[in-house]
């Protein structure tokens, strides 16, 4: 099979195999073709991933973070170089197009090696001075064996989102790619090695939920990060509360884009369409209730469907396609429900809706207009290239209509009026907030929800926080008072 992997594991620096675990077939979105077979971790296999990451981890720990972060530089350096060929594993992994690869995957990951390599060195405590000379120092240190659990969007980045900051900071990781698309996170794995991380310091384990669970609940980890569904956070919160471990906790949203009738109509109109479209619409942040003022609704769902027609949808291969198909035929069956929903609660059809007539996991970019707050299409999470468009006459009205859900991933605003935009973002119920922008996440700024969307932050500064804690060391300078 054309993307086979050595074998399915990646453990203490090496491919591990084994064919009792349950299979995973690994499905290429455009064409329906099986492209790999894997088997997920049987408990043998989840046993020495934990062993040998609990035995990498003090010695990787000890090392300077100078030492650390040269490695990640050095992976980083190395995934840029294969990027063409990393790209070309996520699109098959993903079916996202390879134009959207080429640029968003390999290179986030990238990014994200680089950044948390070259704050490794300087992981620090603090001196606090207290009276009499005394004195408190705190020590920085590891939290241990981290598991980190993929969803299927984004695999590569996922897999070193994670893995930068926990290695940055002396853990070490076992990361379970989503059984949907496991492929990349092995590339990950082995430019790591390549790079002169030791044995153990990055495993990757395949397998379903359970395998997932297992991990979580070994009290061998420290640290859980998910990225995944609401659903399954709360499961893996709760396995992780038990142990009393640290998590991360990055889930889905239903984000709101407001557009005010004073903004930047085409800037307005690009803002949705990478909010709504870009993977296929398979993308946690998105902006899928947009909410337009009346007075230009008309025009822009005008301008939003002459610019849509220009998708060129097709084979994700080839440069030119800009849209390709969803991850998997469940997803596409899911999402092709929630239409079918949008139709029969009364939203008008803008357009789209449809199966494509082609093999793989095709479905139109869709806009539906004259949506509801109520509509199960503005309630529910679709993940998939769905848009609902919303009228709206206030500000006041707006604000109160985009906070009422229970996510808040993310949120978005478009007016030239900056004074009401920094108003608007104030009164946002959200983690990740855009001003006349939408869905970029650079390295350096934190990416993460509030409310049921998620616990903690990616990236930036502030992911050390989460993958580290601090010792507090209390030091005398006096005479121990007792009181007898
Ligand atoms: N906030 C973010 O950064 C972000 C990014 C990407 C995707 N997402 C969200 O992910 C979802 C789509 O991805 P998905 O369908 O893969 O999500 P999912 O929740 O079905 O699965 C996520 C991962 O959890 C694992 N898992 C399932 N049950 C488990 C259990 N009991 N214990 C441990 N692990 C378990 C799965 O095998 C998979 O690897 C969407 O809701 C999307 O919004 C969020
Ligand atoms: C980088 N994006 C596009 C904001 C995606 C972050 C991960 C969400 O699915």
């Amino acid at each position: 099979m054309k993307f086979q992997p050595k074998a399915s594991h990646f453990i203490d620096g090496a491919y591990v195999e084994d064919t009792a675990g349950a299979p995973i077939d690994v499905v290429y979105p455009a064409t329906g073709e099986v492209i790999a077979r894997l088997h997920s971790a049987t408990p043998e296999i989840v046993e020495r991933a934990l062993l040998s990451a609990k035995a990498a981890q003090k010695a990787w720990a000890a090392m300077t973070g100078t030492e650390r972060g040269r490695i990640l530089r050095r992976a980083a350096d190395i995934m840029r170089e294969r990027n063409h060929e990393l790209s070309v594993i996520e699109t098959h992994d993903t079916g996202k197009p390879i134009q959207e690869t080429t640029v968003a995957d390999a290179t986030s990951g990238a990014d994200a090696l680089e950044y948390f390599g070259g704050l490794a060195g300087s992981l620090t405590g603090e001196h606090i001075p207290l009276a009499g000379g005394d004195f408190v120092y705190t020590v920085r240190e590891a939290l241990g064996v981290c598991v980190g659990i993929g969803a299927w969007n984004y695999p590569t980045q996922i897999a070193c989102w994670k893995g930068a900051p926990a290695l940055a900071c002396g853990n070490t990781m076992i990361f379970k790619p989503s059984e949907t698309t496991p492929l990349a996170a092995l590339q990950v794995a082995e430019i790591l090695v390549e790079a002169g991380a030791p044995n153990g310091v990055y495993n990757v384990v395949q397998g379903y939920g359970e395998v997932g669970a297992a991990l979580v609940t070994d009290p061998r980890v420290a640290k859980v990060s998910l990225t995944g569904s609401v659903p399954t956070g709360r499961k893996v919160y709760a396995a992780a509360a038990v142990g009393m471990k640290h998590v991360t906790m990055e889930l889905g949203g239903k984000s709101p884009l407001i557009v005010f009738d004073d903004a930047d109509l085409e800037n307005a109109v690009s803002g949705a369409i990478l909010g709504n479209f870009y993977a296929s619409g398979q993308v946690c942040s998105n902006g899928t209730r947009v909410f337009v003022q009346k007075r230009i609704k008309a025009a822009f769902l005008k301008r939003l469907s002459e610019r849509l027609s220009l998708a060129k949808i097709g084979d994700p291969m080839d440069p030119e396609v800009s849209f390709g198909p969803m991850v998997s035929a469940r997803q596409m069956e899911i999402v092709k429900g929630y239409v079918a929903r949008g139709i029969a609660e009364g939203a008008r059809l803008v357009c789209g809706g449809g199966r494509l007539d082609r093999p793989g996991f095709y479905l139109q970019p869709t806009v539906f207009a004259d949506v509801t707050d109520g509509m199960t299409i503005a309630r529910e999470e679709i993940f998939g290239p769905v848009m609902a468009v919303l009228d709206f006459a206030t500000e006041a009205e707006v604000m109160e209509r985009a906070n009422s859900t229970e996510f808040g991933l993310a949120a978005g605003v478009f007016t030239r009026d900056l004074t009401r935009a920094h108003r608007v973002v104030k009164a946002f119920e959200a983690g990740t907030c855009y001003i006349n922008t939408y869905n970029l996440a650079p390295v350096e700024a934190p990416f993460g929800g509030s409310k049921m969307s998620g616990v903690g932050r990616e990236n930036s500064k502030l992911a050390i926080n989460h993958y580290s804690e601090l010792k507090t060391v209390y030091v005398s300078m006096n005479d121990v008072q007792a009181p007898y």
